[in-house]
């Protein structure tokens, strides 16, 4: 039997660099600033940082960039001058991401912590990703993510039939059906119904996806959530409320995922037909996130993502 020989971190780049950790709503980051782009940062070098045992442990990377020192973004500015500073997105396996919502509500927590920009309660402020330009606000509560249009990955197929997949994961009985979303990164979501045992699944290892999205996806099981007589809030009438569980791709299972969240708000909505609702509570273990679909300034339908994010500490590597 192979024996393994722990040795000390080598963290290359990120050698006398101070990262600070942050979480929204349980998904933890560690961010770093890097203004030039200069640092080298391999996918092994990000998944021995983010390693929960060996590392410091967190479920995702995020270095904060100039945009105009990324070459394959700059361009972002050409329409959108304002989104000086680019949230680059890693997975805790060192994978790069297309979008992480609680990734950029954390990012404007932490570009603000350091002092790097400004926003008033009521303000906004446009930050450049790899899935485009997102705007952002800040709320009382946290933050306003305009997250843009969601789409169906499969086509037609999923407007034909509700569901466009089969999922098999640890914990179901059975294959499920279910909807595979684009957020500008990959979901496929599985609604379990009111009878879906949310809390027997075992999402250690990741679900089987068939067919599976070109670029691997990010499973989201989901269930109504059950109100009850005396949370009857008139307030509340009319806002769907599902609870959440996620498998993420490149990480594992995670306490609550943004974007699955608003994969999880549009599948339920298009499963509910025309008389859903618009307005939508995501209950994942990590807290609650608010998802609302909305015409945006282009005339197609938008996704806005809000909820808290916070800063929690900083680390210096040795
Ligand atoms: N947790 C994020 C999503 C992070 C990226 C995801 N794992 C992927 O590979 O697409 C969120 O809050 O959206």
């Amino acid at each position: 039997m192979a024996t393994h020989v722990y040795e000390a971190p080598v963290w290359g780049d990120l050698t006398a660099k101070t990262l600070t950790k942050g979480h929204a709503t349980g998904n933890d980051f560690i961010f770093i600033t890097d203004p030039l782009g200069e640092l080298d940062l391999p996918a092994e070098l990000i998944a021995q940082v983010t390693d929960r045992h060996f590392g410091i442990g967190a479920d995702g990377f995020i270095r904060a960039v100039k945009t105009k020192n990324l070459d394959f973004a700059s361009h972002l500015l050409e329409a959108h001058p304002e989104a000086t500073w680019f949230m680059d997105y890693r997975n805790g396996d060192g994978s790069i991401a297309e979008m992480c919502g609680n990734g950029v509500r954390a990012f404007v927590d932490y570009l603000l912590s350091e002092g790097l920009i400004e926003l008033e309660e009521g303000g906004r402020l446009l930050i450049g990703t790899r899935a485009g330009v997102k705007a952002v606000a800040k709320t009382d509560t946290g933050y306003a993510i305009d997250m843009g249009p969601w789409g169906f990955i499969n086509g037609d197929m999923a407007r034909d039939n509700g569901t466009d997949a089969q999922v098999t994961a640890k914990g179901l009985k059975t294959p499920r059906g279910a909807l595979s979303i684009t957020m500008g990164n990959p979901h496929t979501v599985v609604m379990l119904g009111t009878d879906g045992k949310l809390d027997g699944l075992n999402l250690h290892e990741a679900p089987k996806v068939s067919p599976r999205p070109p670029e691997g996806t990010n499973v989201e099981f989901v269930v109504p959530e059950e109100i009850s007589a005396e949370d009857g809030d008139p307030a509340t009438e009319n806002i769907g409320q599902i609870r959440m569980r996620v498998h993420e791709r490149g990480v594992g299972e995670t306490l609550s995922c943004g974007t699955g969240a608003c994969a999880a708000a549009a599948a339920t909505r298009f499963w509910g037909g025309d008389e859903a609702p618009d307005e939508w509570l995501v209950r994942v273990p990590g807290g609650t996130l608010a998802v609302t679909f909305v015409l945006g300034p282009d005339e197609l339908e938008h996704v806005v993502l809000a909820g808290p994010a916070t800063m929690v500490g900083k680390i210096l590597l040795g």
